[in-house]
């Protein structure tokens, strides 16, 4: 697997009518990375992973999962790929439980494995005891952990997940962390996008740091950070401001 790329961007760009989101990017996610995607509200994270992910059609450029292009070879690339998109919309009048079995059958997974799986991940993610419930009675770290679960079921091998600690509570996100370093350490990708630095440090062996639609910094994540913490060099290249006394006065 040393040298492969689990994904390759290549001058991926988009616009929401005359409003660049993401501007001609190219990078390279190697296998057996744990990739972490930061920048501010608005920089294009979300609008890359669906790009990627075959979620929203790129204006120009290409995406490879594998080699397998996102658009051109979906069925190659998407078999290869689990995803947990932003604002996961699932089928709500399903119990997790048959949420999980349906995902598997479209998948084209053998029942008996789906049922196996299914069973093993409710229970991991803490989802055992709501597994009859409906999808629409679930909380937000609930529908979170389901649809991470629902990405991981056809044991995958690279996972996408946009922002998937956030609603999730503290024990549920350090089982989830557990379960994505061990993931890694067996040979899978992972790219996830964060707004929490402290997490991004704690998981992550490369980073790419988004600002405006392009990526301002990339790379392991030890020479993105140099001698400074993630989040100083975040800052730096967000041109994040200092404290400013003068600000919101009729608040105090
Ligand atoms: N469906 C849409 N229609 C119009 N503009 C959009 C749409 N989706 C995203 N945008 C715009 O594209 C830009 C990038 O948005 P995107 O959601 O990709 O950023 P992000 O980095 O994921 O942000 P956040 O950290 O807040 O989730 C923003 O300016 C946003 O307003």
């Amino acid at each position: 697997m040393a040298g492969t790329n689990a994904l390759e961007i290549e001058g991926l760009a988009k616009s929401y009518g005359q409003q660049p989101a993401v501007r001609s990017i190219t990078l390279d996610v190697p296998a057996g990375s744990f990739f972490g995607l930061v920048g501010p509200n608005g920089a294009g994270k979300t609008t890359t992973l669906a790009m990627c992910t075959g979620l929203l059609r790129p204006d120009i450029g290409q995406a490879r999962v594998f080699g397998h292009d996102t658009w051109r070879d979906p069925v190659a690339a998407k078999s290869l790929t689990g995803v947990l998109p932003d604002g996961l919309t699932l089928i709500d009048r399903l119990t997790g439980a048959e949420l999980l079995r349906f995902q598997g059958l479209l998948r084209g997974m053998d029942p008996a494995v789906v049922d196996e799986r299914a069973i093993e991940l409710l229970e991991v993610l803490g989802l055992a005891d709501a597994r009859d419930k409906l999808i629409a009675d679930y909380s937000a770290g609930m529908t979170k952990k389901i649809g991470l679960a629902a990405a991981m079921l056809h044991a995958p091998r690279l996972l996408v997940l946009d922002e998937p600690f956030e609603a999730v509570d503290p024990v549920s996100s350090a089982t989830i962390r557990r379960i994505l370093l061990r993931y890694v350490a067996g040979g899978g990708t992972v790219i996830l996008s964060s707004h929490v630095m402290a997490t991004v440090e704690q998981l992550c062996s490369h980073v790419a740091i988004m600002v405006h639609g392009s990526i301002a910094a990339r790379g392991p994540i030890d020479e993105v950070r140099g001698t400074e913490t993630l989040e100083d060099v975040f800052v730096r290249l967000v041109g994040g401001r200092s404290d400013d006394e003068g600000e919101l006065q009729w608040l105090r």
